[in-house]
């Protein structure tokens, strides 16, 4: 097991968002967060992620409490929040070096990375000047990257086309083929080739 959660809970402007909840994250799986809009789910995803604190309950790194694998943990997790997260003034292939110089990514070929995700043509243009689904690509380049092993992407497929959520389910399937884990959301179904997609519905509560 990579990741577990224990009786967590979160509550966000006196709203109990969930308590008393329960799961964990093995190698080689894909686990779906699913729930309706304002349900909780990126709040999870941060709260599994490190960048905020539940209310109550314990997230453990394989078998570590997160206050004892903290640096562990953040070497080995990638995660992509509901934002693209580029860097707008930046072109594609400076966002490249720019994620490289802060979370010590892989060396790559950037130019043929940029045109398997499609972007060939649009290397040395400002991300701003990208479309939504552009920039997202550009998030994305990322996974092809990062040797972590454990994903955390809120809505990575969101303004994707059809060819870039080919190219994402199968970076998805290769990563967890390797012994990769991700946890991620998506409103609509996820199918990752090769790999079953576990779902876990967060209700939403009012
Ligand atoms: N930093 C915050 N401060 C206060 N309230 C917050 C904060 N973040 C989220 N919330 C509230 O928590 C609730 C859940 O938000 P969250 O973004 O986790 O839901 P979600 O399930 O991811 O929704 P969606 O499907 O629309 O992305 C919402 O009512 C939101 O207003």
């Amino acid at each position: 097991m990579l990741l577990s959660a224990r009786q967590l809970s979160c509550v966000r402007q006196d709203r109990v968002l969930f308590e008393q909840l329960d799961l964990q994250l093995h190698a080689g799986e894909v686990l779906q967060i699913a729930g309706k809009n304002g349900a909780g789910k990126s709040s999870l995803l941060r709260i599994l992620s490190g960048l905020s604190e539940p209310e109550d309950g314990e997230i453990c790194y394989q078998q570590r409490p997160l206050a004892q694998s903290a640096d562990d943990y953040a070497d080995n997790l990638c995660f992509i929040g509901h934002l693209a997260g580029v860097q707008p003034q930046l072109t594609a292939l400076e966002n490249l070096v720019f994620w490289r110089a802060c979370f010590a990514l892989k060396n790559a070929d950037d130019w043929a990375l940029l045109a398997t995700l499609g972007l060939a043509g649009l290397e040395d243009i400002p991300c701003q000047q990208l479309s939504a689904g552009q920039q997202r690509r550009v998030s994305l380049a990322r996974l092809w990257l990062t040797s972590a092993q454990i994903w955390i992407l809120d809505e990575p497929f969101t303004a994707l086309d059809q060819s870039a959520i080919a190219a994402l389910t199968a970076r998805i399937a290769a990563h967890c083929s390797q012994g990769g884990a991700v946890l991620l959301t998506s409103h609509q179904p996820v199918q990752i080739p090769g790999h079953t997609v576990r779902e876990f519905l967060l209700e939403y509560r009012w």
